[in-house]
């Protein structure tokens, strides 16, 4: 089920999705909640609905997390009294693909491109939202899309395996998710296989238990284009990463394509055998990169232009770009917090109610930034060294740069002036005060200081 538009109750879901993902971790979040899905909100009972595709996983979520939802769900919407958590998620939405004979893909031209696919995808529904389209793009992200959409074009590889590394929420599973949806409209006969490689170490572990690993093979090395996601997961699993390293040389050698993501890069992946990273770099390692200002704030924009009928001030959009820095999974469900608030209580939405709406997220992502990080950050930028912060040299080189450290420690750390006086070699705090001022003046009058100054608030606020 995904977002629409102007539905609160959905959009307040999102948001304590996003919640319960950050409190229960992405694991257990992924193994249990992540497959449930909003089935209804009952106004006259105060009664939502949760559903999960098994019995067994919702008993299992009514047990472990039924006092939790309604909580999360009291949070956003006071008037819920009860949540029902029941099986049958196939009742809500039918199944988005089935299993069908395997076929050898041929790469399709573009006009063949609304053809219904027969191919199969594998381990997992595609989610429809994640596709190239709504996927923002910036320096940070720009060469892992590139590189997907090489993939997902269906053309001839110079590449293979794609391998994509990066922090938490910053958009690696919604390109290969993306990579499938569009690999699918391009090779619509495509089989497809998506797994988790925690969820390839389960399955490969319970073959070899029951003495049936050629299914599990052959179900892995047909598969036209095999992504395999959080391959961390294997570190120091012996067997596990013997077969994962057969699977990936069948694959590549086969000309088969194989996307591969992990929470770091092959150089910082400890406990993976040296074979499997070297294959892991003969192919294109590329980084998504935490999003920056500018990018948080292209997310935004993007995302509002999905809700004309959402009201958010520019002062807003800015406050939570800056504000909310960590990673885009919770710049989303802030958003999504906030909107969902503002419809539900009828309130417009400035900053004022933002701070209020989201005071516990805002507070948790307050990062702190320190004057020794602001110290090395403006030596670097002036290429002069971390000593001169400190020194009592008067040169123009090295003290223009320390007046610029000191403003930015006023403006972006909570000291006080006789504490920054004192970090910066035991200044006095009219030294500092004079700083401040001659930056805000020089800041006016001095394009090019200026460009250096918002560069380093930039930065260091990222
Ligand atoms: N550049 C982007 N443009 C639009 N949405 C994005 C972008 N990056 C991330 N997102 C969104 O942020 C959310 C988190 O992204 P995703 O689940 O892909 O992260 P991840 O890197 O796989 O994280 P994890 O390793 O924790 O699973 C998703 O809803 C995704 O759509």
């Amino acid at each position: 089920m995904h977002v629409t538009i102007d539905d609160p109750i959905e959009l307040a879901w999102e948001s304590i999705r996003t919640g319960l993902r950050r409190d229960c971790g992405a694991r257990t979040f992924d193994n249990w909640l992540k497959p449930s899905r909003l089935a209804g909100f009952d106004e006259d009972e105060g009664a939502v609905r949760i559903a999960l595709p098994s019995e067994f996983m919702a008993n299992w979520v009514e047990t472990h997390y039924a006092e939790r939802l309604l909580h999360a769900w009291r949070a956003h919407l006071p008037q819920v009294r009860r949540v029902i958590v029941t099986a049958g998620i196939d009742s809500l939405k039918p199944a988005l693909f089935t299993v069908a004979p395997v076929a050898t893909p041929e790469p399709a031209p573009e006009s063949n491109a609304a053809e219904e696919p027969t191919g199969t995808v594998e381990g997992i529904q595609l989610e429809g939202r994640y596709t190239f389209d709504s996927f923002v793009t910036g320096k940070p992200n720009e060469v892992a899309y590139n590189a997907a959409r090489t993939v997902a074009e269906g053309g001839a590889l110079t590449f293979n395996p794609l391998f994509l590394h990066g922090g938490t929420g910053l958009g690696k599973t919604h390109l290969m998710h993306a990579i499938g949806h569009e690999y699918r409209r391009r090779v619509p006969k495509a089989k497809i296989v998506y797994m988790s490689a925690e969820k390839f170490m389960f399955e490969f572990v319970g073959a070899l238990r029951a003495k049936d690993t050629h299914n599990f093979k052959q179900r892995l090395r047909s598969a036209d284009l095999l992504m395999i996601d959080d391959v961390q997961f294997i570190a120091g699993k012996d067997s596990t990463q013997e077969e994962f390293f057969h699977t990936m040389n069948e694959i590549i050698s086969a000309g088969k394509r194989l996307v591969i993501t992990a929470d770091r890069s092959p150089q910082d992946l400890e406990g993976i055998e040296a074979r499997i990273l070297s294959r892991l770099s003969w192919g294109l390692v590329a980084d998504v990169n935490p999003a920056d200002f500018e990018l948080r704030l292209n997310i935004i924009q993007r995302k509002l232009e999905s809700m004309p009928h959402v009201n958010v001030p520019q002062d807003v959009q800015l406050f939570l770009a800056k504000r909310i820095a960590s990673n885009v999974r919770e710049l989303e469900g802030a958003l999504n917090r906030v909107i969902a608030y503002a419809m539900l209580n009828n309130r417009p939405i400035d900053v004022a109610f933002v701070e209020e709406t989201l005071t516990d997220v805002l507070r948790a992502h307050q990062r702190r930034i320190t004057i020794d990080e602001i110290q090395r950050k403006v030596s670097d930028h002036f290429r002069i060294r971390q000593a001169e912060m400190t020194s009592a040299r008067r040169a123009r080189e090295v003290a223009r740069p320390r007046q610029i450290a000191m403003y930015l420690a006023k403006q972006l750390t909570p000291r006080s002036l006789p504490e920054i006086g004192r970090r910066f070699g035991g200044r006095d705090h009219t030294t500092v005060i004079h700083a401040v001022r001659q930056i805000e003046k020089l800041r006016k009058a001095d394009a090019e200081l200026d460009a250096d100054v918002r560069l380093l608030l930039r930065q260091l606020e990222a």
